[in-house]
């Protein structure tokens, strides 16, 4: 892929007529912006909205099980709220919609809004046939249309009455200051010095942010723990590592993430062999090109597959292998990151993911807090983890669970408010 013709441009189908797509112009404007709201404040964006997560509390109740065994915890649980509790508070300055479960796990309405988002995500990459033929639309012939329209109604439903509120404080002055990226999104001006997105446009963008946000990062973090609890020499290296540089009187921070290379050779590994999808979005070739000595028409859909170029023995010794330590090179700080598209984490270009750098953060942090504060091991008697992929999706076949046991002092593991 390196004799990749650059000037040719790709741009995004599928489902696009149910999925708003965010224009990558004014996400990286609002990425900018972002990073200066939070630049004054005493916490950093990541070290405040990444801690977000229900692993240390919710989850895997402390009081519970501290000194016995160990507690079953639903790995899959934690990873996918964790990244949905994370772009909540970025986005709309609250982690939860609704009330948690007694135990403090994530209660109905958040477990409906995520479920929604992932929903909406596994359509994203399906044939739909109305995308080809567009006078199709609307008969929801193979019953994706229907899925899709509902999962992204339930989305909106939880985001669009904050959205709406928030205009209203700007409009009538009530609200001065940037708090978040709804903020940032009604702010965002024109050249003109008006604004630049309608209430519908800005109501898509946050859509589009919540479904872009969610899936990579938790999937990646779930196969990881899955594969290095089944090679328990590879997550004590990994462990080693946490307690070197961060010790185990404080909680990983954002500002360690450039020290931890081994737990990010492990996120990179599972990019690399465990994507969430088997192709990349859909791109198609506005102009005639060459690529590795393939001619692809202008009009031509591109799909690359992210299975293929991860898996390819061509690129990857031993391919099936998981195996952190092929992304560790003496003095390399490892970034999961891959522009050469030997795999595809991020993407690279024009149409690359425009959170690279936050996506970077959200994986790194969830992996290694969930090691720094937790032994892991399999479930109940099971001698290891079930490594099967779902047969339609790229998923484990089904969603983690490991036992528990906190590793760290009682008071590290805080009672997380909205
Ligand atoms: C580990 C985390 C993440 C991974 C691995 C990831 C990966 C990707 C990939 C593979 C693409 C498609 C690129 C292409 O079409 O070639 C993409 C696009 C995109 N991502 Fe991410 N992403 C992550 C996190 C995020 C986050 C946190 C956000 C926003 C807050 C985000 C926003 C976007 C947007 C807006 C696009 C569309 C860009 C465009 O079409 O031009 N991503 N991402």
């Amino acid at each position: 892929m390196k004799e990749m013709n650059t000037d040719i441009c790709l741009i995004r189908l599928g489902n696009t007529n149910i999925i708003p797509v965010l224009d990558p112009a004014i996400a990286r404007e609002m990425l900018k912006r972002q990073d200066a709201i939070f630049a004054n404040r005493p916490y950093t964006v990541g070290s405040h909205a990444l801690s977000g997560g229900y692993m240390t509390t919710a989850v895997v109740p402390y009081n519970d099980h501290h000194s016995g065994p160990g507690k079953s915890v639903n790995i899959r649980t934690a990873t996918q709220h964790y990244c949905g509790n994370v772009i909540r508070k970025m986005m709309f300055s609250r982690r939860f919609f609704g009330e948690p479960t007694p135990d403090g796990g994530p209660g109905p309405m958040e477990v409906e809004h995520v479920a929604a988002v992932f929903t909406a995500l596994k359509y994203l990459y399906s044939f739909c046939i109305s995308d080809y033929l567009p006078f199709l639309r609307g008969m929801n012939l193979d019953g994706q249309e229907k899925i899709v329209k509902d999962a992204n109604k339930t989305i909106r439903n939880y985001q669009n009455p904050i959205i709406d509120d928030r205009i209203r404080q700007w409009k009538s002055g009530e609200r001065k200051e940037m708090e978040d990226l709804t903020d940032v999104l009604i702010t965002l001006k024109d050249s003109d010095g008006k604004p630049l997105l309608n209430a519908d446009e800005i109501k898509n963008q946050a859509a589009e942010i919540m479904i872009a946000t969610v899936d990579n990062p938790s999937n990646a973090v779930e196969w990881a723990m899955a594969e290095l609890i089944n090679q328990p020499e590879l997550l004590a290296k990994a462990t080693e590592e946490i307690d070197r540089v961060v010790g185990k009187e404080r909680l990983v921070e954002e500002s360690d993430i450039g020290s931890l290379n081994y737990v990010k050779a492990c996120a990179r590994e599972s990019f690399r062999l465990h994507p969430m999808s088997p192709f990349n979005v859909p791109h198609v070739a506005t102009q005639d090109t060459t690529v590795a000595g393939y001619f692809i028409p202008k009009g031509s859909h591109a799909m690359l597959s992210r299975y293929g170029l991860g898996r390819n023995p061509k690129a990857w010794a031993d391919p099936l292998r998981y195996d952190p330590e092929r992304h560790l090179k003496d003095g390399v700080e490892v970034v999961l990151t891959e522009h050469d598209l030997r795999f595809i984490s991020f993407s690279t270009g024009r149409r690359g993911c425009v959170a690279a750098l936050l996506g970077t953060c959200m994986t790194t942090m969830l992996l290694a807090r969930l090691i720094q504060c937790f032994t892991w091991s399999p479930p109940g008697n099971a001698r290891g983890i079930d490594l099967t992929e779902k047969e339609d999706e790229l998923v484990l076949v089904s969603p983690l669970t490991a036992t528990a046991v906190p590793r760290l002092a009682p008071h590290l593991y805080p009672t997380i408010t909205n």
